[in-house]
């Protein structure tokens, strides 16, 4: 098909809004590169941070400048924009909670419309970080203790609460780190080394969402790799981030210049197959679809390899690693892109025999 309408869904009602739209930009750039341009026609959708949606002139403009659109007066509910009607394939490049959680494949499902990604379970349970763990588990994945909470435990009376700390303290050590369950890009973790950081570091968490998880710290080189396919899935070459900073953090990972990306890791060939073979393992065990990036921590004194997280939906921006991880396995950012639509229409028809 020529000229297919691409519905590029951004923004999003979500703590990682800013980072979405870095990422539909290049991605739109690279929808208008080479063979795509010809193949493909772009239909900007934008999902304001309070959760209206904008097509038109606003969206494009959004697109352009990568400056959030603040203004109020052109309120749009999603089914009043005319371009909603005239999407062939949506391609949701949302990050976080409402857009990688479920949210919008859900809308899109039921809109009988085929979109770039993981359908409603394999998002959900990729952005849940406690219902993400318990699906690792069971596919026998190693990973760092953790405990789940809600925020009703952790906002809840003044004699619960320091037992709640008491029981992390014992169970998870300094430092651990605390986080919202349903979050991408570091927002609104925190790593904490002593009572006082901890109970500040839940309360924060607990504002950003009402599940939060608390992880054991551990010293490790962090690695990445990112699949590509739905029934037949590919593993990209293992990637590592380094950094100066205390941990890899929002500012880290977007500042240019804070994080060093190496592709390939400088690491044995064997645990570049493990880390293959589990992210694979990963995205299966959480019935992802399209795209995942897996996120590793390499233990090189004892040699473990343990799983951190899937994301979905992982960043496309200059800094992010899944757009650079294939390019170097020998997919360029347009050609990506290309396969992920294609990966789109191939999984359509046998998502709509459900029920
Ligand atoms: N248990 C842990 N031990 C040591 N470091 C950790 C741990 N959990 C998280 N970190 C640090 O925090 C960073 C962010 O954690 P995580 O990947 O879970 O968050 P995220 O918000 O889902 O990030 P993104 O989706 O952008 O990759 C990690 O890359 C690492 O630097
Ligand atoms: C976008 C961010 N959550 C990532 O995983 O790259
Ligand atoms: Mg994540
Ligand atoms: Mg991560």
């Amino acid at each position: 098909m020529t000229n297919l309408r691409v519905g590029l869904l951004f923004g999003g009602r979500s703590g990682e809004h800013q980072v979405s739209i870095s990422s539909a930009r290049a991605i739109a750039q690279a929808l208008r590169k080479e063979q795509n341009a010809s193949k493909y026609k772009i239909q900007p959708v934008y999902i304001q941070q309070n959760g209206y949606w904008l097509g038109g002139e606003v969206a494009q403009e959004v697109l352009e400048s990568g400056i959030p659109y603040l203004e109020v007066e052109n309120m749009q509910p999603w089914r009043s924009l005319a371009e909603v009607a005239e999407v062939d394939v949506w391609f949701p490049i949302l990050h976080g909670p409402n857009g990688e959680d479920g949210t919008i494949q859900g809308l899109l499902t039921l809109m009988q419309i085929p979109f770039v990604g993981s359908g409603v379970l394999g998002s959900a349970l990729g952005m849940d970080k406690i219902a993400m763990k318990m699906a690792f588990e069971q596919a026998g994945l190693p990973q760092v203790k953790y405990k789940g909470l809600t925020r009703a435990q952790v906002w809840s009376n003044p004699c619960v609460f320091p037992k709640l700390c008491d029981e992390i303290e014992s169970a998870l050590n300094y430092p651990c780190f605390v986080k919202p369950a349903n979050l991408g890009s570091s927002v609104g973790i925190a790593k904490v080394r002593s009572r006082s950081e901890l109970e500040a570091a839940l309360d924060h968490a607990a504002s950003y969402d009402r599940r939060l998880i608390v992880e054991a710290g551990v010293v490790a080189r962090e690695l990445e790799c990112a699949i590509l396919g739905n029934d037949q899935t590919k593993a990209s070459v293992v990637g590592e981030i380094t950094f100066d900073s205390d941990f890899y953090d929002y500012e880290t990972k977007y500042t240019a210049g804070k994080a060093d990306l190496h592709i390939p890791a400088q690491i044995p060939d064997a645990v570049s197959q493990q880390i293959q073979d589990m992210a694979l393992q990963a995205f299966a065990a959480v019935d992802a679809a399209g795209l995942a990036r897996v996120d590793f921590f390499y233990v090189e004194a004892t040699g473990e390899i343990l799983i951190n997280e899937i994301n979905t939906l992982p960043g496309f921006t200059a800094t992010s690693m899944y757009p650079q991880l294939w390019a170097y396995s020998g997919i360029p950012f347009p050609e990506l892109v290309d396969r992920l639509i294609q990966l789109a229409l191939e999984r359509y028809p046998i998502d709509s025999t459900h029920g």
